[in-house]
C-alpha cells in the first residue's frame, strides 16, 4: 500500500512537470510575440537598430527555440548600446498603458512567470527590470533576460524530469526485485521463513517511512534525497539478510556434509559388522577340521526338511555314516593321519560325485550324517551306497603306504510319527547293523 502511495505521488509529480513544460511552450511562444512587439516599440532609434530589429523579427518567426535568438539579441543589445544618446526614449507611461499591445503581452507573460514557484525570485527581478525599461537598449536586455530565464528553467525542468524518471525506474526495479526475492524466499523455505519475514517487515517499514517522508517533500531534490536514503536503508537490510542467509546456508551445508560423512561411516561399520556376523554365523555352523557343515547346521537343515514334509508332504531320508576301524588308522599312523582321513573323506562326501541336493555334515568324531530330500528309502539307499563306494575309492597313503579307508552307513526314512532324534536313532541302528554285517556297506531300517 505504501509503495503504491509514493509511486502514485511520483507519477503525479511527473505529470505536473509535463504540464509545466507545456506551459513553458506557451510561455516561449508568448516571449516570441513579446520580443516582436518590443522590437516594434524600439523602431525608429536608428537605421542600424532597425535593420537588426528586422533580422530579429525574421529570426523570431523562423527560430525553433529561444537559444537561436541569443546571437541576434546580443547583436541588438550591442547596437543599441552604441546608439545616439539623444535617441528617442520610450514614453514614460509605456508600461502602464493598456496600449501598445506589446506591453500588455509582457504583463500577461510576467504574471504567468511569477505564478510559477520556481520563478518567484527571478520573476521579481524581471518585474523590477521591466519597471526600468525606458528605451530600446533596456528592451533588448529585458528580452535577452527573458529568453535566458525561459531556457534555463526549461532545461532545469527537463533535467528534473529525466532524474525523476530514472529515480522512479530505479525504485520500481529495486522494489520489484526485492518483492520477487522475498516471495520466493517465503514460499519455498521454511527454515529461512523467520529471517525472511523479518526482512519483509523491515522493508515494509522503510517503504512506510518513505511514503511518510516524501508526502511532505516539496521539491524534486528533497524527494530524491528521501528516496535515496530510504533505498539505502532497504539495501542495508537486504544485504544483512543475505549475509545471514548465506551464513545459515553455509552452516546447513556443513552440517549436511558432516551428517553424510557420519552416515557413510555408519554404513561402513554396518557392512563390517554384517560381514563379521556372517563369518561368525558360518563358523558357528562349520566344522573346523573338514570345513563341512557341523552338527548344529545339520539340526537346522533337518528342521527345514521336516517342515517341507509337514507343509507339502515332501518325503526325505537320512543317512548315518561312520569310518570303519578309524581307531586303527589313528593308532597305526597317528592322530594327524586320522585328521587327514577325516578331511579327505569329508571333501569326497561333498564333492562333485555327490548329488547337489544331498546335504552332508560331520556329526562328530569319525561320524557323518546326510539328508536325502524328496527321495524314497530305496533311492536314499542307492545314494548312500554310492557314497560308500566313493570313500572306498579314495587313494589314501600314510607313511608312504596305501591305507584302505572304508565307511559304513545306515539309512532311515523320516515317517510322519518321527522326530529328528527318532529318525537319527533308527539310522544309527541301521549303521551298526551294517558294521556288524561286515562294514563297507549300508543298511536301512
Ligand atoms: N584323529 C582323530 N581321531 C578322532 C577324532 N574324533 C574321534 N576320533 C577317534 O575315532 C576313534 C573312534 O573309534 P571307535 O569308536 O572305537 O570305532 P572304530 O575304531 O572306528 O571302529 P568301528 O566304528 O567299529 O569300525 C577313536 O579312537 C577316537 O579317538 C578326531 O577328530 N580326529
Amino acid at each position: 500500500m505504501e509503495q503504491e502511495h509514493w509511486e502514485r505521488k511520483y507519477h503525479l509529480a511527473l505529470e505536473r512537470m509535463e504540464r509545466d513544460e507545456r506551459d513553458f511552450r506557451v510561455l516561449e511562444e508568448g516571449l516570441r510575440r513579446l520580443v516582436l512587439r518590443l522590437a516594434a516599440l524600439a523602431r525608429g532609434q536608428g537605421d542600424e537598430a532597425d535593420r537588426l530589429l528586422d533580422r530579429l523579427g525574421d529570426g523570431l518567426r523562423q527560430a525553433s527555440s529561444p537559444e537561436a535568438l541569443d546571437p541576434l539579441l546580443d547583436e541588438l543589445a550591442d547596437a543599441v548600446a552604441h546608439l545616439d544618446r539623444s535617441a528617442r526614449p520610450l514614453p514614460d507611461d509605456a508600461l502602464d498603458h493598456p496600449d501598445p499591445p506589446g506591453v500588455e503581452a509582457l504583463r500577461v507573460i510576467l504574471q504567468r512567470i511569477v505564478l510559477l514557484p520556481a520563478f518567484t525570485e527571478r520573476g521579481d527581478r524581471l518585474r523590477a527590470a521591466l519597471a526600468e525599461v525606458r528605451d530600446a537598449q533596456g528592451t533588448a536586455i529585458l528580452a535577452g533576460q527573458l529568453a535566458d530565464l525561459v531556457n534555463h528553467q526549461r532545461e532545469a525542468l527537463r533535467t528534473d524530469i529525466v532524474k525523476l524518471q530514472d529515480l522512479l525506474g530505479e525504485v520500481s526495479g529495486r522494489l520489484g526485485e526485492m518483492t520477487r526475492y522475498l516471495d520466493g524466499e517465503l514460499e519455498g523455505r521454511n527454515a529461512g521463513a523467520v529471517e525472511g519475514r523479518g526482512l519483509d517487515s523491515s522493508v515494509r517499514e522503510e517503504i512506510r517511512l518513505l511514503g511518510e517522508h516524501t508526502r511532505d517533500a516539496v521539491d524534486l531534490g528533497t524527494l530524491q534525497r528521501q528516496v535515496e536514503s530510504r533505498l539505502e536503508m532497504i539495501d542495508r537490510h537486504f544485504k544483512a539478510y543475505r549475509s545471514r542467509e548465506d551464513a545459515r546456508l553455509a552452516a546447513y551445508r556443513d552440517r549436511a556434509e558432516r551428517m553424510r560423512d557420519r552416515v557413510e561411516e555408519l554404513e561402513t561399520q554396518a557392512t563390517t559388522l554384517q560381514d563379521s556376523l556372517r563369518r561368525e554365523h558360518e563358523l558357528a555352523l562349520t566344522d573346523p577340521l573338514t570345513g563341512l557343515p557341523n552338527r548344529l547346521a545339520y539340526e537346522r537343515r533337518i528342521a527345514q526338511s521336516e517342515q517341507a514334509l509337514r507343509d507339502a508332504g515332501t518325503p526325505f531320508c537320512i543317512g548315518a555314516f561312520d569310518i570303519d576301524h578309524f581307531k586303527t588308522i589313528n593308532d597305526s599312523f597317528g592322530h594327524a593321519a586320522g585328521d587327514a582321513v577325516l578331511r579327505i573323506v569329508g571333501q569326497a562326501l561333498t564333492g562333485r560325485a555327490t548329488p547337489r541336493d544331498v546335504f552332508v555334515a560331520r556329526y562328530g568324531g569319525e561320524e557323518f550324517v546326510a539328508i536325502f530330500d524328496a527321495v524314497d528309502q530305496a533311492e536314499a539307499m542307492r545314494i548312500a551306497e554310492d557314497l560308500c563306494r566313493i570313500v572306498e575309492g579314495l587313494a589314501f597313503h600314510a607313511k608312504s603306504r596305501p591305507v584302505k579307508v572304508t565307511m559304513s552307513g545306515g539309512v532311515a526314512r523320516f515317517d510322519a510319527t518321527d522326530t529328528v532324534d527318532s529318525v537319527f536313532e533308527r539310522a544309527d541302528r541301521a549303521l551298526y547293523t551294517a558294521k556288524r554285517a561286515g562294514r563297507n556297506r549300508c543298511e536301512a531300517l
